[in-house]
């Protein structure tokens, strides 16, 4: 990859990294896995090439992902990580951007000191941080400075987030651990439990983007998977059906659909009504899974859409929300924050 000569916005999400160049949109769009020799603590290998090796790595090598459950579990390989993206996308340039990184949403102070020393030692002039629901709202391109109420709905691998905003700041927000990776181990259970059948994390992702459904659909369809049979331990081949899935995704779909529901409990009146007008937006890779605006319409009535770029929305978002830096710059150097919160 060229150098980079501009400032970046950075999608730290649990499932992928995404980098925003200012005038360039995204430049870089990996897996947040990371491979490491457990004997010498060496990275081996990140992103694409790391994220093949999941599962299949002999006893001294992990593959792992270090963002996994929303928040930085292992935040000396996370700030490893940040370091390698960022210098992947700086290229070879004495040239020091300003960096925006949207975080998990979740995180604590030492975490987020984490990303802000990455970033720093990684080249960075100065960096701010952003909420993620406000990243998803800009990148959805709301106007998030009006005194108007507006619904984001995010689910990434890790976290669904849902908050109302409202002139540049949240209202009501609620972050939950179930999204994406949730649904994969809840395929995961279903199809050992009624085919006793183990697959992988990644088979069942496959399931879930392909066939998966969070509403009926109008005709089943179905796919083709490998996985162990429990009983023979040998490989087995199994057809599994879109209703199967939909039986399956029952109890995160529900928890989500419910957290949408408790935030609209808790939202002011006049934003409410605004939210009835505007409509909810969904963002994420997890706003792609088949049906789920439907049902999100059908349980709450308010008309639902799916962002124009779902799983680029946050990253789109951040890089745009370094349009604002300037007006804060009056800030501690080295660290900022947009959104409120941080
Ligand atoms: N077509 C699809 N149908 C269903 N799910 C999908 C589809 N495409 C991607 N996903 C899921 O979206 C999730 C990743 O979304 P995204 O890239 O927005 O997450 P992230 O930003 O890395 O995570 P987080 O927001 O938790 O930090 C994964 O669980 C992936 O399986």
């Amino acid at each position: 990859m060229a150098a980079l000569k501009t400032d970046m916005g950075i999608d730290l999400g649990t499932a992928s990294i995404l980098v925003y160049a200012k005038g360039k949109g995204i430049v870089l769009n990996e897996p947040s896995v990371v491979a490491i020799d457990q004997n010498t603590k060496q990275f081996l290998a990140v992103g694409e090439e790391a994220r093949k090796m999941l599962g299949r790595t002999p006893g001294n090598i992990i593959a792992m992902r270090p963002l996994r459950d929303g928040v930085i579990s292992d935040y000396e390989v996370t700030e490893k990580m940040l370091k390698y993206f960022i210098q992947k996308a700086i290229g070879k340039s004495f040239f020091k951007p300003r960096i925006i990184v949207c975080v998990p949403s979740g995180v604590t102070e030492v975490e987020k000191r984490a990303v802000v020393e990455a970033s720093t030692q990684a080249g960075a002039k100065k960096t701010y941080l952003i909420e993620e629901p406000i990243a998803a709202a800009i990148g959805a391109g709301i106007d998030i400075t009006q005194p108007n109420g507006n619904m984001v709905v995010d689910i990434g691998g890790g976290t669904t987030d849902v908050a109302v905003i409202s002139l540049g700041g949240m209202v009501v927000s609620r972050s939950i651990k179930v999204a994406g990776d949730e649904c994969d181990d809840a395929i995961i259970r279903y199809i050992r439990k009624k085919h006793n059948v183990m697959i992988g994390e990644r088979s069942a992702e496959e399931l879930k983007m392909k066939i998966g459904t969070a509403y009926k659909r109008d005709k089943d369809i179905t796919m083709e998977i490998r996985g162990r049979n429990l009983v023979t331990g040998l490989p087995k081949t199994i057809i599994v059906s879109s209703e199967e899935i939909l039986e399956a995704l029952e109890e995160p779909i529900t928890n989500i659909v419910d957290t949408v529901h408790a935030v609209l409990e808790r939202t002011p009146p006049e934003l409410a009504a605004d939210i009835g007008n505007t409509g909810i937006v969904m963002t994420g890779g997890g706003a792609l899974l088949y049906g789920l605006d439907k049902l999100i319409f059908e349980r709450t009535g308010i008309p639902t859409r799916i962002a124009d770029d779902p799983i680029e929305c946050v990253a789109i978002g951040t890089g745009k929300a370094l349009d604002w830096v300037d007006v804060l710059d009056n800030s501690i150097v080295g660290e900022e924050s947009i959104g409120g919160r941080y």
